[in-house]
């Protein structure tokens, strides 16, 4: 099979361009990954510093409810005094306060305690429609008692938090475990917009040791710190976050998942829609909270370097060029290749018929004789010579001859009917024609006679007036160890039957080994 240059150069440009995308694209995910792990570590970063905020304010939490375990009697003065110390330090904490357990007949002594502070001080509730209500009577009440900072929670104050599910559940749990419990997400009573929050619930009880059973016999309140969830998250190191990243802050708690809190930084944005990734926050006890990241349209395309794109492009580039590059060297090969044809081709020619010359005669004679060896099949030639030819270039000059030459060549190439028939000038006026695969060259000969006379070149010292030729002929079926030389020397004595004979005519030499008519001499039918 021939591989053509556009062959290998399609090859070239597939393979190649084919590998540069191949290579781009891989240098494309590996920074697409670095990226994506660079915006994880960045996450867990934020969760760690959420998770560190968190924690420090549930330990000044701890401090606080330490005073009150060491003296449970705290007095309303003492406790802001304290509570200020903490809120100075943490600014985000929405409220302390100090929730002591209090039995139906305690009630009035506790609602009289604090009015000479808070006039008209007395436990609340909060209605159907979200009113403040003076607390029904029960058996027990959780009421806010003490509050700093006292402005912006007002409406906490004397709230009865055994009447809201969600506290009275989280006070349970910190009773009977004696440890610190937070509550699921809530709104505040004093929440004046809508952010979502959570209290914290430290246990106290009598002598300020945690019993070991009858935890509720022993519970004498609970030191809580109130906060909103939006405002520890923009004070943590979470809530700086970049412009192409969302944050959502979710409680996964039981089977509900609440959103607590969303941090985005350009509301204009596309994010795309699946979670780029999650991290857990692993400060809140029993409460399970993660933070999920959500990433822009554009997220990626922003922090990709040039390099793949260009990489491609140097690739795409490279690839065409070394196509060009080869395609040149190609064309440059086949044009010397041509160059060499065409010198070929002139040496093998006569220049004034561009027939096939006597060299190239020798060289196609001693092939073709061997491949009818092999073939076991007959060769036949044609010897043919101009008639008076002398007398011509006498008559009308050299050029003239040269000018009658080139018709007789032209009308005796005409003449042959198989492709690999091949027409030479044997010399002089003498023309040879080999027919590969022939046994019948008479027929041929006489076609070139005929052509030749037809031609009706004038020539006045021939009998028929015009210029004709003679033709000798022979075939043979040749064998091994036969002379190549014996089939042109054949068919020249049949041309010169043929010319003793008195010109324009076919004469054939019959020269079958088979039927043994070696020797003798046929002539065309014009005699
Ligand atoms: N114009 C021209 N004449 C040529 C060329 N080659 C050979 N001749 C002439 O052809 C003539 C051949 O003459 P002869 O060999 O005597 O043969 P003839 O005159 O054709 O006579 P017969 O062959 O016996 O019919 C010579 O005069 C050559 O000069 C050529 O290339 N051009």
């Amino acid at each position: 099979m021939v591989i053509t240059s556009k062959v290998i150069m399609s090859v070239i440009l597939i393979f190649g361009i084919g590998f540069s995308l191949l290579f781009s694209y891989m240098l494309y995910q590996s920074e697409k990954d670095v990226i994506m792990a660079e915006m994880q570590k960045d996450a867990e970063r934020r969760a760690a510093a959420f998770t560190l905020s968190l924690s420090m304010k549930f330990e000044a939490l701890h401090t606080l409810t330490a005073l009150f375990r060491q003296n449970p009697d705290f007095s309303y003065s003492d406790f802001k005094n304290e509570a200020k110390i903490v809120l100075e330090r943490h600014p985000d904490i929405q409220a302390l306060e100090w929730m002591p357990i209090v039995r139906k007949e305690q009630r009035e002594e506790y609602e009289q305690h604090l009015q000479y502070i808070h006039t008209g001080f007395t436990f609340v509730e909060l209605d159907d429609g979200g009113n403040v209500i003076k607390a029904a009577e029960r058996d027990f009440y959780y009421p806010v008692y003490y509050v700093e900072p006292y402005i912006g929670n007002e409406v906490a104050l004397g709230y009865d938090m055994s009447t809201s599910a969600a506290r009275l559940s989280s006070i349970d749990r910190a009773i009977d475990s004696g440890r610190e419990s937070v509550t699921e997400p809530l709104m505040l009573v004093q929440e004046s917009g809508s952010q979502t929050s959570f209290l914290m619930f430290n246990p106290v009880y009598r002598d300020g040791f945690v019993p070991f059973v009858n935890h509720r016999e022993f519970f004498v309140g609970a030191v809580l710190g109130v906060f909103r969830i939006g405002d520890l998250y923009q004070t943590s190191e979470a809530g700086n976050i970049p412009h192409d990243v969302k944050l959502l802050l979710y409680d996964l708690t039981g089977e509900q998942k609440t959103l607590l809190h969303t941090r985005v930084h350009d509301e204009d944005k596309q994010y795309i829609g699946e979670m780029a990734y999650s991290v857990d926050i692993d400060a809140l006890f029993d409460r399970d909270w993660r933070f999920e990241v959500f990433i822009a349209d554009d997220y990626i395309s922003q922090r990709m370097s040039s390099q793949p794109y260009i990489i491609l492009i140097l690739g795409v580039l490279l690839v065409i060029a070394s196509a060009a590059y080869l395609d040149l060297i190609y064309k440059y090969i086949s044009l010397i290749k041509c160059k060499n044809c065409d010198l070929q081709n002139i040496s093998l020619r006569d220049p004034l018929t561009n027939l096939y010359n006597r060299r190239h005669f020798d060289d196609v004679l001693k092939k073709e004789w061997q491949r009818a060896i092999r073939a076991e099949s007959s060769i036949s030639m044609l010897v043919i010579d101009i008639d008076h030819f002398k007398r011509f270039n006498d008559s009308f000059g050299h050029m003239a001859g040269d000018l009658c030459l080139k018709e007789v060549a032209k009308a005796i190439s005409q003449s042959m009917s198989r492709s690999n028939d091949s027409v030479f000038r044997y010399g002089g006026e003498e023309f040879a024609i080999l027919l590969p695969n022939t046994t019948d060259p008479k027929s041929v000969a006489e076609r070139c006679r005929q052509n030749v006379e037809a031609l009706g070149i004038r020539h006045p010292d021939s009998v028929e007036e015009v210029v004709t030729v003679s033709v000798g002929c022979a075939f043979i079926r040749p064998e091994k160890g036969d002379d190549h030389n014996a089939l042109f020397l054949e068919a020249d004595r049949a041309l010169y039957a043929a010319k003793k004979a008195g010109r324009n005519r076919v004469c054939e030499q019959l020269n079958q080994k088979d039927n043994a008519l070696v020797g003798a001499i046929e002539f065309s039918p014009k005699d």
